[in-house]
């Protein structure tokens, strides 16, 4: 299995561009599937998970074309299947966002049970209830969800937790349902306006997307266009913080510093200055060690889950005790027994871990669990004394674009051990 190595010590200065978000892209591939003629996609990112998402698509007999700059045109006027497989869809668990779509333009759709993950169990039930909320008949049989409806209709329905895919699935029904569809309890995601505006550009009309009531009122055609995907805040937040670790000065262009106001209001805690401009964030530690942030995750406008681990990370050097309580995923610390392998000083109790900052970690080698839990390792690694080689790096290939060639152009002391 391939490994990053790196060797740490090295301040990360310079500029990094950052890719379109993975959370933005996936839905937006899934949308696909609702118009009546080709829609291309821009600012698409190399990652493992869009492959899987064409892969399933193109499964189903939808014609991809990619070209050099990675724009990808789906043609989905012809599918012959509106099956997702288990084989793909246990690979990537985002494969739920194709329910929506298929059902609401075809009229039937069976997409394997995603099932559960290392960070937490995932259930899918606010998907199915919202989808029979629009009229269709559901059954869960030999490990999938069997969806039928002859025309959606439009609906009311009261989403009983905050979900991301949740949403986005029954958004995406919605658009083509006859009638008007009142959804409460949304995520307000940037992810979902992205996927709303994608949506709106083919001709749906939705009204309140990055609000927790979105309307819409169902149209009988969505067009094929092209949509530019939102840079990832998650990507950009995730090289701020590398940045603001290892002392340095780091600026990440091509974001939106309007989607990452709670992680940016942890960075200045963390000491780091902010320099913010239409497209650019710069973090500038001026040398400086970082100090411990306490935070709790929720959804957004609050501090990311997805953020979570690396800003352990920086706690595990910064100056002081940091105290992170995770709420959204019930097994999402398993970076943290791997940090106490480099000489982190962490405290688990439930959901909440206080980390109290040392001035120096060694390298070791460490096993990657998750997408996020690798790139707080890697964050590690960059601080280490010596040597750290992080395995089971296939994860983070999942949501990062070529992370040790960005990092490696940031200073970083980086590199790839193909398997
Ligand atoms: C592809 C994508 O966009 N992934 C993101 C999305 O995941 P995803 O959309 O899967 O996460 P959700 O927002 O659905 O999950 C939030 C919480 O709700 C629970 N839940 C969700 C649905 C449901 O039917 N029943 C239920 O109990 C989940 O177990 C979890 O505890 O949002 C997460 C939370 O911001 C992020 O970490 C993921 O990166
Ligand atoms: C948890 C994540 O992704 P997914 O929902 O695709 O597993 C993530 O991006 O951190």
């Amino acid at each position: 299995m391939a490994k990053i190595v790196i060797t740490g010590g090295e301040p990360l200065n310079g500029d990094v561009q950052i890719s379109g978000a993975k959370n933005a892209v996936l839905p937006i591939l899934a949308a696909t599937l609702l118009a009546d003629g080709p829609i291309s996609i821009g600012n698409v990112p190399h990652l493992h998970d869009v492959t899987t998402t064409m892969e399933l698509l193109g499964a189903m007999g939808v014609q991809l074309m990619v070209d050099e700059k990675l724009t990808i045109t789906a043609d989905p006027r012809f599918i012959t299947s509106t099956v997702a497989p288990y084989e793909l869809v246990k690979t990537m668990r985002a494969s739920i966002l194709v329910l929506g779509p298929l059902l609401a333009r075809f009229g039937h759709a069976e997409v394997s049970l995603p099932g559960g993950c290392a960070i937490g169990s995932r259930p899918v039930e606010q998907h199915i209830r919202g989808l029979q909320a629009l009229g269709a008949e559901v059954s869960v049989e030999n490990g999938f969800i069997k969806a039928r409806a002859e025309r959606l209709r439009g609906g009311r329905y009261v989403f009983d937790m905050i979900t991301v895919t949740g949403t986005e699935n029954v958004l995406m029904a919605a658009a083509l349902a006859k009638g008007t569809t009142v959804l409460e309890n949304c995520a307000m995601e940037p992810e979902v306006v992205d996927l709303a505006n994608c949506l709106i550009a083919m001709g749906a009309d939705i009204e309140g997307a990055g609000t927790n009531r979105i309307v819409v009122h169902g149209v009988d055609r969505l067009a094929g266009i092209h949509y530019d995907v939102l840079p990832d805040r998650i990507e950009a937040g995730t090289f701020l913080v590398a940045g603001a670790m290892t002392g340095g000065r780091v600026t990440a262009r091509r974001t939106r510093a309007d989607t990452m106001d709670a992680v940016l209001v942890k960075l200045e805690e963390a000491g780091a200055h902010l320099t913010v401009t239409a497209d650019s964030i710069t973090v500038d530690m001026r040398g400086k060690r970082p100090r411990s942030v306490n935070l709790t995750t929720a959804p957004y406008p609050a501090f990311p889950t997805d953020m979570q681990a690396q800003f352990a990370a920086l706690n595990t050097i910064a100056d002081g005790v940091g105290v992170i309580t995770e709420t959204i995923f019930e097994n999402r610390f398993m970076h943290l027994n791997e940090l106490q392998r480099l000489g982190a000083d962490i405290r688990i109790e439930g959901n909440t871990a206080i980390i109290r900052g040392v001035a120096q970690m060694t390298g070791a080698p460490m096993m990657a669990t998750d997408l996020r839990a690798s790139a707080s390792l890697v964050l590690a690694g960059l601080v280490a004394k010596g040597e750290t080689v992080v395995d089971r790096i296939y994860h983070i290939d999942r949501g990062y674009e070529n992370i040790e060639e960005k990092l490696g152009t940031l200073g970083a002391k980086i590199r790839r051990l193909p398997s």
